[in-house]
């Protein structure tokens, strides 16, 4: 049956395997390990689940309408999810207990008891089945139903429609349901885990707070975790949900979700150096690493199960499997939670494997798909059948070939590598990954000389991993291009048997810059008085934390005349603007994001140094690699990453209660360059209706008119509402709503917060029945030199409410991160560069005070 989650060793029974000591390049040998596969009774008596019918194709591509069910124990947060599900992806929620109810007056219970529990079943199968076949679309549809018929029905639902295991740690649902522990307990968990995992196709883990927190900021697990909003709980579990979510549907599925950071439009595999953070699934899950804070630097984070044995002397293999795809399901999901990085999922598949492990590995690797990660390394020394039956299930999740052998290895001028890696992207693989350890200082040589033969095959595009582990290797894990394992910390002592991580990102992108490949470069922020500046402390842990041996500096000037000879300088790199110069800088550029375009302001520029033939600045992987790299200016690059910023805390700010709607409203307050950008959030989030307060009428109708036109191009058709968005312009604070919008639940100031020049602070407030919107909203104060505004304050007031006070400390971070990406062509460290900011701001007496700052780490969601 397509689709469904099964045991690959159950349903390619008669197809299997390799000898596990077969050259994965010989396919004489390969054949004959086919051949030889006898014992397949043995995996099939082994499973750890049921028997299903035989696997016959692919696993389907789920359409954006697609219903999606999600099945899992009570309490595991089945329903919670279905609502921020419904309200992502615009669909319809079902409860099937409700709808029993509703064809038999009854619930399953009470029915169960007055007609007995087989009529019950019998009757519950009747409802699923309905349910199933009048809903194939435009639904999110609930079951906690434990039956055979059910089974049977999802089963079959699952061959065309995303049918996902909610699971959570069993202490989080035993607590839930106040359940006692014992035997009972234990063997229901186990059995009802089982039988979810027959009838799905996906699986999703539901992190439980206490385990988020550690995940959060591990140094302040101690710190009084009551002050967490419980919206924030929320806030992260749908976070979550929706990145899993935009995995397993296509592309701009989930309205307004693609993230805007630059580095997301290109695909990890076309960037250049880039390195996968190795944690194993007991450091993640056991430990509570910091995940977010030892990724630092790296593009990817990868997941290693290492200890896959050959035999167990104290359980069974269904017991066995049944913990490991427990710890890989959770591991994936805490990883998830905390980090925006691609997941690699990799299983160790032992060198001297018995048939039995493998076919355990195989099993742990159908497993693995089913929580969609981003990338999953497949072992090729197995046959060609394994490799291609994982192919046809992969859906979104690519595949790395992989093949790192510890010995026996050949020389890298061995045809037999480029054999291999041919026979890899035959069988569909979307990476191929070879390591192996260096013997001698040529081995660096000898295997960029293979990566430069695999670039230049005619017709191939998929990438290579290929380089030496082990201290001598080091020279060519640097430079190698793609996905390099690195290191969450230095290793010491040097460890021979985990010598591929040797380095860390850090340590791996320093040495693109000692070995002039790159060259260090000059970053600035600009604005008439940038000296309270947080960007550089931000930009330069930023920098530091990744082994960018870049300097980013605050630079004031009352006349943009003064920064042309910076910005044409052959080490400039970038810079940050900040007031008044917004909506001025435009004349210093040569060429526009289209963002900025939209906004008619930019807040960064960046030099380029390499223009496409015609003229045009380069795009995607193009503009990355001209990054780091001296020489003369040919253009500057114009980009406004405000309103990245500025939709990133209205998305983290909005509680689900104010999830954007048709009749949403938001309140820009000021018309100037950030308002511009402001407004241009709130079309990115979805709202239609845009209230603009400014006491200037001209300057507010301008800005209306402005988005109105751009509204009506066709290539931002699709923003807002489009033409059939609504805008209406203030310039008096009366006392009471006076509008045809709704109360507005979003509300974003952009006028200083501080005294600029003989302008005093405005001390801005709003009426208060301006705020009476019955579920409150978020509140965005742009400024950061002066915090407790009493825009603020009165946000506060009102936090029983549900406002939530959002300021220019949780905005600088956000819009930075895109500036950091932008000037290096690495991902931001968006932990360090919050802390930076916490660290280094001082307070009204001018110290710093972390601990206060420090405790919105925890209200993160990356
Ligand atoms: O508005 C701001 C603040 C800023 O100017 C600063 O460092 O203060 C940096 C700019 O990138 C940003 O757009």
């Amino acid at each position: 049956m397509a689709g469904v989650k099964r045991s690959l060793a159950a349903m390619m029974a008669d197809e299997r395997l390799l000898s596990p000591s077969i050259d994965p390049s010989d396919s004489t040998a390969r054949s004959q390990s086919a051949r030889t596969s006898a014992a397949s009774s043995e995996y099939a008596t082994r499973a750890p689940s049921p028997a299903l019918p035989s696997f016959d194709g692919n696993m389907p591509k789920f359409t954006p309408d697609a219903s999606i069910v999600f099945i899992g124990v009570r309490g595991a947060g089945k329903t919670t999810l279905a609502i921020m599900a419904a309200s992502a992806l615009k669909k319809r929620i079902i409860d099937v207990e409700t709808a029993f109810q509703r064809a038999t007056s009854f619930s399953s219970a009470s029915y169960s008891k007055v007609h007995g529990p087989t009529q019950c079943q019998r009757k519950q199968g009747e409802v699923l089945q309905d349910v199933l076949q009048s809903n194939d679309s435009g639904c999110i549809i609930v079951c906690s139903w434990m039956e055979r018929r059910v089974q049977g029905l999802l089963r079959q639902f699952a061959t065309t429609n995303p049918v996902v295991h909610i699971m959570r740690s069993k202490a989080a649902v035993q607590e839930h349901l106040k359940v006692e522990s014992g035997i009972k307990w234990a063997t229901f968990w186990s059995t009802s885990n089982a039988f979810f995992r027959t009838c799905s196709n996906l699986e999703f883990f539901n992190v439980s707070e206490s385990a988020a927190t550690e995940q959060i900021q591990p140094s302040i697990r101690k710190s009084n975790m009551a002050d967490l909003p419980p919206y924030l709980a929320l806030k992260q579990a749908e976070r979550h949900l929706l990145k899993f979510l935009s995995q397993i549907y296509p592309a701009g599925t989930i309205p307004f979700f693609e993230s805007a950071y630059p580095l997301a439009s290109v695909a990890t595999d076309e960037r250049q150096f880039t390195y996968a953070v190795e944690l194993s699934v007991e450091d993640i899950n056991q430990d509570g690493v910091d995940i977010e804070g030892c990724s630092a630097g790296a593009d990817a984070v990868q997941i290693t199960v290492g200890n896959i044995q050959n035999e167990w002397t104290n359980s069974t293999y269904r017991e066995e499997y049944t913990k490991m795809a427990n710890d890989i399901t959770e591991a994936v999901g805490l990883v998830r939670r905390s980090s925006v990085l691609p997941i690699i999922v990799h299983i160790d598949h032992p060198q001297s494997a018995s048939t039995t492990t493998t076919c355990f590995y195989l099993d742990l690797l159908s497993h693995v798909l089913s929580l969609a990660p981003e990338m999953m390394t497949v072992d090729l020394r197995l046959d060609d059948v394994a490799i291609s039956k994982l192919s046809t299930l992969k859906r979104s999740s690519k595949l790395i070939g992989n093949y790192s052998p510890v010995e026996n290895f050949n020389s890298w001028t061995s045809p037999k590598w480029m054999s291999l890696y041919q026979r890899a992207v035959q069988l569909d693989c979307d990476l191929v990954r070879f390591i192996r350890p260096a013997t001698t200082m040529s081995d660096n040589f000898e295997v960029s000389q293979f990566r430069s033969a695999v670039a230049s095959l005619p017709d191939t595009h998929v990438p290579i991993i290929a380089y030496n582990s082990g201290l001598l290797g080091r020279h060519s894990a640097c430079l190698n291009p793609v996905l390099t394992l690195v290191s969450a910390k230095p290793h010491s002592p040097y460890d021979p048997k985990r010598d591929a991580s040797i380095l860390t990102a850090q340590t791996a992108t320093n040495a693109l810059y000692s070995s002039f490949l790159f060259d260090s470069m000059k970053l600035y922020v600009f604005g008439v008085n940038v000296s309270y500046s947080m960007s550089p402390a931000m930009h330069n842990s930023a920098l530091e934390a990744c082994g960018v041996p870049h300097r980013y500096e605050p630079y004031s000037t009352n006349s943009l005349s003064q920064v042309t000879h910076l910005i044409h300088d052959a080490n400039f790199a970038g810079a940050s603007i900040g007031l008044p110069f917004k909506v001025e800088c435009i004349t210093l550029a040569d060429a526009l994001s289209p963002h900025a375009q939209a906004i008619g302001a930019i807040n960064t520029m960046v030099p380029i140094r390499q223009l496409n033939d015609d003229g045009t600045i380069p795009t995607g992987s193009a503009f990355f690699r001209g990054v780091n790299r001296a020489g003369p200016v040919r253009a500057i690059y114009g980009e406004n990453t405000d309103w990245i910023g500025i939709r990133a805390c209205i998305r983290r700010g909005l509680s689900p209660a104010n999830a954007v709607r048709p009749a949403s409203c938001g309140l820009v307050i000021g018309a100037g360059g950030m308002a511009r950008a402001a407004v241009y959030a709130l079309l990115q989030v979805g709202v239609r209706n845009i209230a603009i307060y400014n006491r200037t009428v001209e300057n507010g109708k301008r800005l209306a008119a402005h988005f109105t036109q751009l509204l009506q191009k066709k290539e931002f058709a699709g923003l807002g509402a489009g033409t059939n968005t609504k805008f209406e312009v203030f310039t008096q604070l009366h006392d009471t709503w006076q509008s045809e919008f709704r109360l507005p639940s979003i509300i974003i100031s952009c006028i200083p917060t501080h005294p600029i020049g003989d302008a005093p602070s405005p001390e801005f407030k709003l009426p208060e029945p301006w705020l009476g919107n019955q579920t409150g909203g978020v509140i965005v104060e742009l400024g950061y030199k002066t915090l407790n505004t009493p825009l603020l304050q009165q946000a506060m007031e009102h936090a029983e409410q549900g406002w939530i006070a959002m300021d220019g400390l949780d905005l600088l971070p956000d819009q930075g991160f895109a500036q950091f990406e932008l000037f290096t062509g690495r991902r931001a460290p968006r932990r360090t560069m919050r802390k930076a900011i916490f660290e280094n701001y001082p307070d009204q007496y001018g110290r710093s005070n972390p601990e206060e700052l420090r405790r919105r780490l925890q209200t993160m969601v990356e």
